[in-house]
């Protein structure tokens, strides 16, 4: 039996929408999709647009696609679209298998799906814990969602939210720092434009050296920085006392609590 024949996305916002973007890109046919949203101006062409939850839909999965704020409000409106034979996708950050089964309780199986916006161009690590798949089923959600990227499976569900801070939030802190770097840079004398294109690309060129390298990054900086040269200078700014390390460790920390805090609030509120 063929699974995830037809997906409807419940929310198609910055992250549902960069979701189809990619899927569509590499080749799925548009008839596959079907998107639930309000509010959104239109969906990609070939992919039909709901405003109200569909009575006439023939959807085996759903993906959600809303805040996880709006789970106590939004659950109890799908529970005819999450019935038997439909498998629920969440990308609700913080709310865990156990919410999802609880707040979908007609549905055949629960699955957690923590991509990043690169999944727009098939960039994407996307994590993936489930509960009530079969195999083949397992097997299939993982090659769906690997079309964006590369799907995992996370086997200890309690380590959902720091892989969301490390991989999901991610590419926030990577733009901060993009971003912080061409700050430097102009505030010591370079002209704003040119310190955002060299960071730009700086950024670019190395990380895709970096995954193409068959050494790890610590070993790419040990060879980027000269013996008596220039960049080890830099980089034991960013070691001493391991203050880069700290800093991410604290950014991570932040992060991951915030999805705490979300599954909290949202029970409170059912
Ligand atoms: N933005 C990101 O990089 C990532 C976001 N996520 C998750 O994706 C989800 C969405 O986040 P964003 O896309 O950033 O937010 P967003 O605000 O861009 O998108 C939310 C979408 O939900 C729609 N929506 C609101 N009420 C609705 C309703 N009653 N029925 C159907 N759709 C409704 C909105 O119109 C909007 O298009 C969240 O649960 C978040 O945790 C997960 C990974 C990364
Ligand atoms: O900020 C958020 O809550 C979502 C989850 C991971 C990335 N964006």
């Amino acid at each position: 039996m063929a699974h995830f024949e037809k997906l409807l996305l419940i929310g198609c916002g910055n992250m549902g929408g960069a979701m189809l973007a990619g899927w569509l890109a590499a080749g799925e046919d548009p008839a596959r999709f079907e998107v639930l949203d309000p509010a959104l101006g239109a969906a990609p062409e070939g992919v039909k647009l709901h405003r109200e939850p569909p009575a006439d839909s023939d959807h085996d999965c759903v993906l959600l696609g809303f805040k996880p704020q709006q789970l106590g409000e939004l659950g109890p409106r799908f529970q005819d679209l999450t019935g038997p034979g439909v498998t629920v996708f969440s990308l609700l950050a913080g709310i865990d298998l156990a919410m999802l089964r609880a707040a979908f309780p007609g549905a055949d199986a629960h699955v957690r799906v923590m991509p990043n916006l690169a999944a727009r161009i098939g960039k994407s690590p996307i994590i993936m814990a489930q509960s009530g798949l079969e195999p083949a089923a397992s097997d299939a959600a993982l090659a769906l969602y690997d079309k964006l990227g590369t799907a995992l499976w996370l086997d200890d569900e309690s380590k959902f939210n720091l892989a969301t801070a490390l991989a999901g939030s991610g590419p926030g802190f990577v733009y901060r720092f993009i971003d912080a770097l061409a700050a430097a840079g102009h505030q010591l004398g370079l002209d704003q434009g040119l310190a955002d294109d060299l960071a730009m690309a700086m950024v670019e060129g190395a990380s895709a050296l970096a995954a193409a390298a068959d050494i790890s990054p610590g070993e790419l900086a040990d060879r980027v920085a000269s013996p008596g040269g220039m960049t080890r200078e830099g980089l034991n700014v960013l070691d001493a006392d391991n203050a880069l390390i700290n800093l991410l460790n604290e950014t991570l920390q932040a992060t991951a609590a915030k999805g705490d805090e979300l599954a909290a609030n949202a029970t409170a509120s059912r």
